[in-house]
């Protein structure tokens, strides 16, 4: 093989590989169970919203509605030193990414936005203590992820909206607590990381790149 060609194979170059981008918060770790158990750690007088009630994305929107001033007492929560690094994670959600990423012709990217106040939101840290720190080179950090270049993006936030319009991904939508009823509008649903349907996704998306 010619220097350049091992160059350009070194690149990927030409090859045809399938760019998956997996999103964090709700998809590898657990921000709404983790969120609701220390809520209720710190107010336990206070009223909550059980996981099979939530509905919106941003848990200070449905708060809200229950008492004006709950927003304030959910930020805290989750703007709260360590709360971010201690997230557990979902279920198979490291196994299955760390497994994907060895798959042929597969490239795995960890795609996730910061809270508004990222003063201890080390997602960074996170990543490096649950997936390892050969990880940090594959973190996408935005808070547009329409411009993150990839194939598939798996979220679950229902609606990502972003400069890129279309985005180049094909939205595939983790279940949540709060996406659990809504309008799929053609995208792929996957309910968890433990049944085997992400490698039937990687596999049929791979024939299409
Ligand atoms: O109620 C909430 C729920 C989430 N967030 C933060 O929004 C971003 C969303 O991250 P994704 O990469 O889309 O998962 C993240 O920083 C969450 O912590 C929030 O602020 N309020
Ligand atoms: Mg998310």
């Amino acid at each position: 093989m010619s220097r350049r060609s091992a160059h350009a194979q070194r690149q990927n170059f030409g090859q045809k590989r399938l760019r998956v981008l997996v999103d964090l918060d709700g998809v590898l770790c657990d921000f709404e169970g983790y969120f609701l158990e220390k809520y209720r750690e710190k107010f336990p007088h206070e009223p909550f919203i059980p996981l099979e009630e939530r509905k919106t994305f941003y848990l200070r929107d449905q708060y809200a509605k229950l008492r004006p001033d709950l927003p304030d007492k959910v930020r805290d929560i989750y703007n709260a030193e360590g709360f971010f690094l201690n997230l557990p994670e979902i279920e198979g959600g490291c196994d299955a990414v760390k497994e994907m990423v060895q798959m042929e012709d597969v490239d795995v990217f960890i795609c996730t936005s910061t809270l508004q106040y990222y003063k201890y939101c080390l997602q960074e840290k996170w990543v490096e203590e649950h997936l390892g720190s050969n990880w940090l080179d594959k973190i996408i950090l935005t808070k547009d992820k329409t411009m993150a270049n990839g194939h598939i993006l798996i979220d679950d936030r229902p609606i990502i909206k972003g400069a890129c319009q279309p985005p180049p991904w094909q939205h595939v939508l983790f279940t949540t607590s709060f996406n659990r009823s809504i309008d799929l509008n053609g995208r792929q649903r996957l309910d968890s990381w433990t049944d085997g349907k992400w490698r039937e996704i990687i596999e049929d998306f791979k024939k299409r790149v």
